[in-house]
């Protein structure tokens, strides 16, 4: 990356506490996700992986120092930041009782289309996600795989520079996983950074080129992939996760 490019993500000496929950917090966090790449971010149940990407996509707002997507500050009501990145949440974002086609209007619109590229972007995004025979049906009569693929159709809507995605993949079938790994592989290779969150971490080893595992609000450990695998001894993603973050239950 050219020096003078800003970071996608620049997390610098991050604190921040729920006011009503101190089961986690971040304190001094520090994290560099550069332009382009396929980041991984993992930890266990609770670990705070949701919380962080509330706080990199502006829903959350710091405590103390700073989150640039960027180089802009993210956490303030700012169209200009909310317009360079888009964000698939786990909960599910859109309308129930909209169609595909309705929702990605509204969520365009939102995002400052035209009614040209919405149409157009629709029909794309329907097309390459396998939704356009129920373009027109309220969405929540849809399997939870079809859900998923709305959501991330919502997400992509406006060609973000950087994508969000926190579980993008749970509790779909395999031909879905497949489908949107593949569909999130060739907007990587467009350009657009992913930052990606989830428990199936064979899947992460397909899809991320670098990684950071969170626990109890701090990084334990983080780098490209193959270095942090060679650097741990492990084989695997899933065998250094148990081996850092140990086997007992989480909350
Ligand atoms: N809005 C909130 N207010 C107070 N506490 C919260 C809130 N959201 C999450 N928490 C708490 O913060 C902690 C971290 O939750 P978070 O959802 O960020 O973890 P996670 O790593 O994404 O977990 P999972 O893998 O289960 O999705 C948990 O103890 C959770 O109960």
């Amino acid at each position: 990356m050219a020096a003078d490019q800003p970071f996608a993500i620049a997390i610098e000496h991050m604190g921040f506490r729920y006011p009503d929950n101190a089961a986690v917090s971040f304190a001094d966090l520090n994290l560099k996700v550069e332009k382009g790449i396929r980041f991984g971010l993992f930890g266990p149940n609770g670990a705070g992986k949701t919380t962080l990407m509330n706080l990199m996509t502006g829903v959350l707002s710091v405590n103390e120092g700073s989150i640039k997507l960027l180089g802009k500050e993210t956490g303030k009501q700012n169209k200009e930041v909310n317009t360079l990145f888009g964000f698939v949440p786990q909960d599910f974002s859109f309308y129930q009782e909209l169609s595909p086609a309705e929702n990605l209007e509204f969520f365009g619109a939102w995002a400052g289309l035209t009614q040209t590229e919405i149409t157009n972007r629709t029909d794309e995004l329907l097309h390459i996600l396998g939704l356009e025979d129920v373009r027109n049906k309220p969405v929540e009569k849809f399997s939870g795989g079809m859900k998923r693929r709305v959501n991330l159709a919502i997400g992509v809507i406006h060609n973000p520079q950087v994508l969000f995605l926190d579980e993008p993949t749970v509790g779909v079938d395999v031909q879905t996983r497949q489908a949107i790994i593949n569909y999130l592989l060739k907007l990587n290779e467009s350009g657009t950074t992913l930052i990606y969150t989830s428990h199936q971490l064979n899947e992460a080893e397909d899809l991320c080129e670098q990684i950071a595992m969170i626990d109890e609000g701090k990084i334990i450990t983080q780098g490209h992939i193959d270095d942090v695998l060679k650097a741990h001894n492990h084989d695997s993603l899933e065998n250094l996760f148990i081996n850092l973050t140990g086997k007992a239950y989480r909350n």
